[in-house]
């Protein structure tokens, strides 16, 4: 008889397969139930559990003339520190501005093969009115919301592919789902109407007509630390940029920290952090060479910087509605729409750059992260919340303590609290 798929298991018997194939321990099996929720597990499929991820709130951003808390969703430790400590630093008359210029999210219909390009790019052309119309009714909804597909692009890509592009207004959804169902049914009308062979329909994760632009200008004095001045904090941070623009092994590393903060917040928000990823690093490429997402510069005794992000973020839609947390999150953060979203999301981004950067330009990252990074290391090895600040007291001394000094610390803290 046919084994029933893993799949078609009930929760019980997959995981009592997985304890047996896995050797899990009883111990490890009440982990496992301690962290299982019912509402999870029609989200994903051969569900398990819950993996949970800490959320904290980054403080001091002021955005659009706004002070604002951002919830953010990381494991990583000086993450929400460094966002508070960026807003801080570039809290200014204005504050950051952000700016979103127009929020479309492009579908690819893609044709293969193509033997006569001219023929089918005229016949394209001359058929752009019915196929927006073709487009426009597939999601009645869509145009309700104030959304729909505005405009259309053809491109030849050789050998010999070509690629009808749409642009569409996806409203406060990320769109992606909104944008595949439109794809089909354009491409189901090419079929009807051409001879062609459509090798798939998809939107495009490089959303460079969803782009959103922070921008801060704050007087150097307010970025002097006790040992260095404003202003040669200021030139450092210009040169550490200016270098980003060159090096693409530091570019990526500068835009790694842009993207703890913009990762975090889109995790917090219930959207797709994959699609931003994948579309951040590829519009760091967009001259040819990976370059920093950000830019700084000096004017006099000011310090200016800017973050362009390709950032389609849905307000409603995906997985918006399913985490309860993700409405409360967006009410702390005051956000009603996905612009604002976008822009939040930026200029957490920008504030995380300023405050790593000037990390690295004067006392080093390791000061101030491994400072918090040392709860983190603590629980590594095994202490419990309540062992954690003794055993980082122990280790707070160390200027880069290892896993074994850790180790150590948690020993001698047990140690001592037998003998209490
Ligand atoms: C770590 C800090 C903030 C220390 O900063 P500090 O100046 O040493 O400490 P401070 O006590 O003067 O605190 C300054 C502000 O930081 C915040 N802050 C300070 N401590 C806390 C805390 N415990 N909990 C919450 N917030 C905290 C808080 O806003 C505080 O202001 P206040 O409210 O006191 O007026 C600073 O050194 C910093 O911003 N470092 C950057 C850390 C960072 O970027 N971490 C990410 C991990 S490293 C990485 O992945 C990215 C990287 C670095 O590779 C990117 C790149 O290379 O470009
Ligand atoms: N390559 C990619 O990025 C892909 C991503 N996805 C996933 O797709 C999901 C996002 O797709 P969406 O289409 O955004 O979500 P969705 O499928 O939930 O659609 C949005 C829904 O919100 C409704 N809505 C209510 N108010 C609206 C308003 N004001 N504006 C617009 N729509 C409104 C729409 O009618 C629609 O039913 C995410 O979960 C993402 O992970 C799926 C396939 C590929």
């Amino acid at each position: 008889m046919a084994q029933t798929p893993f799949y078609r298991l009930p929760y019980g018997d997959r995981r009592d397969l997985l304890a047996q194939q896995s050797h899990l321990t009883v111990q490890q099996l009440a982990k496992i139930a301690a962290r299982q929720r019912d509402a999870d597990a029609d989200l994903i499929e051969n569900y398990l559990t819950t993996y949970g991820l800490p959320e904290g709130v980054a403080v001091n951003l002021q955005v659009n003339g706004q002070t604002i808390a951002v919830p953010m969703v990381t494991e990583e430790p000086s993450v929400i520190a460094a966002a508070s400590n960026g807003g801080r630093l570039l809290t200014s008359a204005q504050g950051i501005t952000t700016t979103v210029e127009r929020r479309e999210v492009m579908g690819q219909i893609v044709l293969s093969h193509v033997p006569d390009r001219t023929g089918v790019k005229a016949w394209l052309t001359a058929h752009q009115d019915e196929i927006l119309k073709v487009a426009n009714e597939v999601h009645p909804s869509l145009l309700g919301h104030g959304g729909g597909a505005r405009s259309l692009r053809i491109r030849c890509i050789p050998p010999h592919w070509m690629s009808l592009d749409l642009f569409i207004d996806v409203g406060e959804a990320m769109g992606a789902n909104l944008v595949n169902t439109i794809c089909e049914a354009v491409a189901n009308y090419l079929k009807e109407h051409l001879t062609v062979n459509v090798l798939m329909s998809i939107l495009s994760n490089y959303a460079t007509h969803s782009l959103v632009t922070a921008d801060v200008a704050v007087p150097v004095d307010q970025l002097a630390t006790k040992t260095v001045d404003g202003l040669t904090v200021a030139q450092r941070i210009c040169d550490a940029s200016d270098f980003a623009e060159h090096d693409p092994y530091r570019a990526v590393t500068h835009n790694k920290g842009i993207m703890n903060g913009v990762d975090a917040v889109v995790l917090a928000m219930g959207n797709d952090w994959r699609a931003v990823e994948s579309g951040a690093h590829a519009y760091a490429s967009r001259h040819g060479s990976y370059q920093s997402l950000s830019h700084w510069w000096l004017t006099g005794e000011t310090l200016h910087g800017e973050l362009t992000l390709p950032l389609a973020l849905g307000f409603v839609g995906g997985a918006t509605r399913v985490f309860p947390l993700v409405v409360i999150n967006q009410q702390i953060a005051q956000i009603t729409s996905a612009r604002d979203l976008m822009g939040v999301t930026a200029a957490v981004g920008l504030a995380q750059n300023l405050a790593a950067l000037r990390a690295l330009v004067t006392d080093g990252i390791q000061h101030g992260h491994m400072r918090l990074q040392l709860k983190s290391l603590a629980l590594s090895v095994g202490a419990t919340p309540g062992e954690v600040p003794a055993v980082v007291g122990r280790l707070s001394g160390e200027t880069q303590p290892t896993t074994a000094q850790a180790k150590a610390a948690l020993a001698a803290v047990r140690e001592a609290n037998l003998k209490k």
